[in-house]
């Protein structure tokens, strides 16, 4: 029988361990190289298959008006798609969110919301979208939601489009929230961005120390002084982490994350945080949860 409805889906945040900005297109919009790495924490979201052909979120999300929110547009894009195919709508969905990530904090909550959506939809749906048909429709709401539809970590190129898989660490990361909320157009628009980092090539990463798998030795985050001059708490995270292990900035910010071979280590530097800040350890991941789950299998 035919699933109705998908309780306690994963939607895990990403860490960037590497951000370079390599140019800009035509558009304005920047080129950047970054590997990107999920890690075990996140949003849950539960969806619920409705009577009628509406998308509705039951409940609230400060700051996000229903309409605007990345799960319900990413879901309509999807009704959409299966009303081209079958010539009617699917049913509705009710989907409900337990929004543990912080807002613009880099962590790409709202992408993983929304990838995590399309996955759910496309099974309860029984759309039969692949990997590739589903990032199609989901990079146009965000460039990181391809990368959580891909599920690995990945070396991404192009604004995040551009995808390879690349062999994932086992580590565990302490990560910090310094409490701002930093708004990516504002440090892609900062002149003193820097937007000229030479181009490297998927075998300048690979062929790092392999000891140093899933930290932040290799590269550098060309987004982090930009947003730690804007954003004071950012620096003051970043320059606290640093001295308990090497710290960088993930995505645009806010969040502040350094790498540890053991959970050990990470609780070690976590219990010390300042109670100023929101912090948390967790460990890599190297599959997206949403795949085991539903058993997809075909990257
Ligand atoms: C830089 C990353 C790395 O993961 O930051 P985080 O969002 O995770 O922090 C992402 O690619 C962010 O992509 P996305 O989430 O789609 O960015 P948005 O908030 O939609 O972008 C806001 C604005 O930033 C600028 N922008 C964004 C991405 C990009 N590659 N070049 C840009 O110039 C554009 O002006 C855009 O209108
Ligand atoms: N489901 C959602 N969860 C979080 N943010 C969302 C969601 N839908 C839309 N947004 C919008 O996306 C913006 C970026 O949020 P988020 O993805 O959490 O941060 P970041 O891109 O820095 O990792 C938010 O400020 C909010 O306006």
């Amino acid at each position: 029988m035919a699933l109705t409805a998908l309780h306690g889906c994963p939607a895990p945040a990403k860490l960037n361990l590497f951000l370079h900005v390599t140019g800009r297109r035509p558009d304005g919009y920047h080129l950047l190289q970054s590997v990107f790495q999920l890690i075990d924490h996140g949003d849950i979201l539960d969806f619920d298959l409705r009577d009628d052909e509406r998308i509705v979120r039951v409940n609230d999300v400060p700051g996000v008006p229903e309409e605007q929110d990345l799960i319900v547009r990413a879901l309509r894009a999807l009704q959409a798609e299966y009303r081209r195919r079958h010539g009617k709508l699917p049913p509705g969905i009710a989907v409900r969110i337990e929004k543990r990530l912080p807002m613009g904090g880099g962590l790409g909550g709202g992408s993983s919301d929304a990838a995590t959506a399309l996955m759910a939809a496309n099974h309860l749906w029984q759309v039969g979208l692949n990997t590739d048909e589903l990032i199609a429709l989901g990079l146009p709401l965000g460039a990181d939601i391809p990368f959580f539809l891909f599920g690995e970590t990945a070396f991404a190129e192009g604004v995040g489009e551009a995808l390879q898989a690349v062999p994932g660490p086992d580590c565990w990361y302490v990560v910090i929230e310094p409490g701002v909320s930093v708004p990516t157009a504002a440090i892609f628009t900062a002149p003193d961005l820097t937007r000229n980092t030479k181009p490297i090539t998927v075998a300048d990463f690979l062929g790092r120390n392999t000891e140093s798998q899933g930290s932040v030795e290799f590269g550098k985050n060309d987004l982090q002084d930009v947003a730690a001059r804007l954003f004071p708490p950012v620096a003051e995270a970043i320059e606290w982490l640093g001295n308990h292990g090497a710290a960088r900035m993930t995505g645009s910010g806010a969040c502040v994350f350094s790498a540890f071979s053991t959970e050990q280590e990470a609780e070690q530097v976590l219990k010390q945080v300042p109670a100023k800040w929101i912090a948390w350890k967790t460990r890599s991941l190297t599959k997206h949860p949403m795949k085991s789950l539903l058993q997809i299998n075909e990257l």
